[in-house]
């Protein structure tokens, strides 16, 4: 019998990544989207292309799918989750809290006789399923054994390119890494994915390496006045200290899960290729969005600088980084401007407190108040 996999977000990752892997994989996809020319546009369509750019080019087209408006029809949504084999998201971290009440429903709804509904969060965030779990059970923890909730790891750049209409450019590298530990021997088959035992060296691996540098390359690229990623690296300022947060996360990185030297330099040179990719129209605006969740805690700069302070290391660069960052703003993105505002009217401490959520006292926030200081009297 035919499977079914409904994906929340139907953005760049969810169709040129996650529904791709899930339609190759044999599912029938329902997109799940609130932007209702989108939803209008993938029920129009028969199928859209993904085109894959780089050293090893080529197309796919994913058809099977429909797609509902969980604004507008939300009892809609909430049968096709009711229905389905495999729920997936890609919609932003901040965004789970409102997707969740779908999936509850939707697990409310579900026969009781049905196999439990298989749930992955494909954010750029730790433990993403994990939260967006607890939005799901939250006042209904009944419902946690109708369902397997994994943690997971994305990685595909996917620009946001809108000229032709569905279709997708994507690069011609993804992974997707999977917790194992939640499906006791009964994962499902999805050839594009692989899983593993233990996520946390992948996601930790993924973000403090490719999400880290490749912010690192937007803020200081856009200072630099670079329009795309590519020619970012191409400009030595913006590249000294794309290096230079390598250097400090690699070290994090192996000192914490032992990767190999070489076997880390590799992954690093390979992600500097990636940011490279003269085919892959990616720019500052679209890597460095939503500058204050990448400025909180448990992201990209503030997490791997903490555990580096902590146990002594340099993270000077990563400072630095946080500095660059505190200066993006785009006309397109309301957090950057939200972050002006803060910067008007708190005092140091409180935008490190508040935005990076590094208390006084705690290692990393006298440093931090220098950074803010630094920008605010710039
Ligand atoms: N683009 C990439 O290169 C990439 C790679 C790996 C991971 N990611 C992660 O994937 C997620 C999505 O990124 P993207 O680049 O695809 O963004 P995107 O903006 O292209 O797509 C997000 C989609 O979610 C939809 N959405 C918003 N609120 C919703 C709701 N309540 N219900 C259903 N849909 C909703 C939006 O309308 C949009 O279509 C983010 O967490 C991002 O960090 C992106
Ligand atoms: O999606 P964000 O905003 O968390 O980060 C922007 C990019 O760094 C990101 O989308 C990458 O392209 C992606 O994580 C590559 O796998």
């Amino acid at each position: 019998m035919t499977q079914t996999a409904v994906h929340f977000g139907a953005g760049n990752i969810g169709r040129g990544f996650i529904g791709l892997a899930l339609h190759e994989a044999g599912y029938d996809l329902v997109f799940s989207d609130v932007n209702a020319e989108l939803v209008d546009a993938l029920n129009a369509a028969d199928s859209y292309a993904v085109h894959e750019v780089g050293a090893e080019a080529r197309t796919h087209t994913v058809d099977r799918f429909r797609a509902v408006n969980s604004a507008t029809n939300e009892a809609d949504a909430v049968a096709a989750v009711a229905g389905a084999d495999i729920a997936t998201c890609a919609v932003g971290a901040g965004v789970l809290k409102f997707i969740a009440p779908v999936i509850r429903e939707g697990l409310r709804e579900r026969a009781a006789d049905a196999p439990k509904l298989v749930v992955l969060a494909c954010e750029n965030a730790i433990n993403a399923t994990d939260t967006l779990r607890d939005f799901v059970l939250d006042g209904a923890p009944e419902l946690a054994d109708r369902a397997i909730f994994a943690n997971t790891a994305v990685d595909r750049i996917i620009p946001a390119v809108h000229a032709e209409g569905l279709d997708v450019v994507v690069e011609d590298f993804s992974e997707w890494a999977i917790e194992r530990g939640p499906f006791a021997g009964a994962e499902p088959s999805i050839p594009d994915a692989h899983f593993v035992d233990d996520l946390a060296p992948y996601i930790r691996r993924k973000l403090f390496t490719v999400n880290t540098g490749h912010a690192t390359a937007a803020y200081w690229g856009s200072l630099a006045g670079e329009e795309s990623i590519a020619s970012a690296l191409g400009n030595a300022k913006v590249r000294e200290e794309v290096d230079a947060v390598l250097a400090e996360t690699s070290e994090l990185l192996i000192a914490q899960f032992g990767f190999g030297k070489d076997e880390h330099a590799a992954y690093v040179a390979r992600t500097i290729q990636r940011f490279e990719n003269p085919e892959l129209p990616d720019t500052p605006t679209r890597i460095g969005r939503q500058p204050l969740r990448k400025l909180s805690r448990h992201e990209r700069f503030i997490e791997p600088a903490f555990d580096l302070a902590t146990r002594g290391l340099e993270h000077g660069a990563l400072l630095r980084a946080v500095g660059a960052a505190l200066q993006f703003r785009s006309d397109d993105d309301e957090q950057s401007q939200e972050l002006g505002r803060l910067l008007e009217t708190l005092e140091p401490e409180q935008v490190v407190a508040q935005v990076m959520g590094v208390e006084p006292g705690e290692v990393l926030h006298d440093e931090l108040v220098e950074v803010v200081r630094g920008v605010d009297e710039a």
